[in-house]
């Protein structure tokens, strides 16, 4: 039966559909990534009122300014978490360093790390666009009741067990895998249920958007400047249509629903472009590859990657297969 004329009662609901390929204990920490992104969707959803908008007045390890939302989404999915006992350790863009859930403790048997993007578009909060969440899931590697270390996080992303994101936009959603595809669950606000809206999602193998904040272009590399050149021409299916959202997430999604590819190059203000491998680019490369698509540094697998610390940032591109190559072409080319 096609999605259309599925009536609500029939969307599976996603404790039967999803989980046929986790554990217990993953899908444990799902549904707790599920709690928490209903929370904060609520709180998304009036962030027009004076108490959640504006700046909290900290500045974040990335010499950002932190939104209240950012911090507010930070401190709910910690918290939420944290109450699991099943995560031993979190690493935050909002956090400076990770942070340790009692794995000091012989009988503390959490085998998981979460790395987390709280509140991803913080740009777009004061002005009413949409926003997201990104979450990213490993096993850990030093044993059951051992001190939590860096090495736990600092794994190429193809170790990820899970990764997904929420993006609050005319719906709330949540998007992820764990390594069986990707499926989209939306949130009926008025029953507090995650619904399984997009089973299987899919890129198309080729699109006509591309998404990149072309004030940089004179920054950017020969390669990519070709490139965006070439989605402008008259030819072929070209001109493409240019969207960009100003949120990772909700730019990614719209390209995995209609086809396209999201472009965050390095440029000479952003020597390695400004998103981080480990809780944005490893996390949306996993769900882009099990959505058919690809995801590089223009040059190098994402997921193949060696993270060397917490924080790194690379240059990411992401969207379908067809687009992809013809861009890796170009950055070959013009370096
Ligand atoms: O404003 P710019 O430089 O184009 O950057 C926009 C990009 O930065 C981000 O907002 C970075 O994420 P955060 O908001 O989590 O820092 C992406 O979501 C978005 O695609
Ligand atoms: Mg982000
Ligand atoms: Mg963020």
């Amino acid at each position: 039966m096609s999605r259309k004329n599925q009536t609500l009662g029939e969307f599976i609901i996603e404790n039967q559909s999803s989980f046929k390929y986790t554990s217990g204990e993953l899908s444990r920490l799902i549904n707790s990534i599920r709690l928490a992104a209903k929370v904060v969707s609520h709180e998304v959803n009036k962030a027009g009122l004076v108490d959640i908008i504006g700046a909290a007045g900290d500045v974040n390890i990335q010499g950002e300014d932190q939104q209240k939302l950012d911090v507010y989404a930070n401190d709910k999915f910690i918290q939420t978490l944290k109450n699991r006992n099943i995560v031993c350790g979190i690493a935050s863009e909002e956090e400076d360093d990770f942070i340790t859930i009692n794995s000091q403790d012989e009988n503390n048997q959490n085998k998981y790390v979460v790395l987390i993007d709280p509140l991803d578009g913080s740009s777009n909060i004061d002005v009413n666009v949409s926003v997201g969440t990104i979450f990213s899931i490993y096993r850990r590697v030093t044993p059951i009741g051992t001190p939590v270390t860096i090495d736990d996080f600092l794994q190429e992303g193809n170790q990820q067990v899970a990764a997904g994101y929420v993006v609050y936009g005319t719906s709330t959603m949540l998007v992820y895998t764990t390594g069986a595809g990707v499926n989209g669950f939306t949130l009926n606000p008025a029953i507090g249920t995650f619904y399984l809206s997009h089973p299987t999602m899919e890129f198309p193998e080729n699109g006509n958007i591309y998404s990149v904040n072309e004030g940089n272009y004179i920054h950017f590399p020969q390669g990519v400047k070709d490139y965006i050149k070439y989605c402008q021409m008259e030819e072929d299916n070209r001109p493409y249509t240019a969207r960009y959202i100003g949120s990772l997430v909700s730019d990614f999604h719209r390209n995995m629903i209609k086809g396209g590819i999201y472009m965050y190059p390095k440029s000479s203000k952003a020597t390695n472009g400004k998103l981080r491998l480990l809780y944005e680019c490893n996390p949306m490369a996993f769900i882009a590859e099990q959505a058919n698509g690809k995801a590089s540094d223009g040059v190098t697998r994402i997921l193949d990657i060696k993270p060397t610390e917490l924080h790194e940032r690379v240059p990411f591109f992401c969207g379908s297969k067809t687009m992809m190559n013809t861009l890796e072409d170009f950055i070959q080319k013009g370096k």
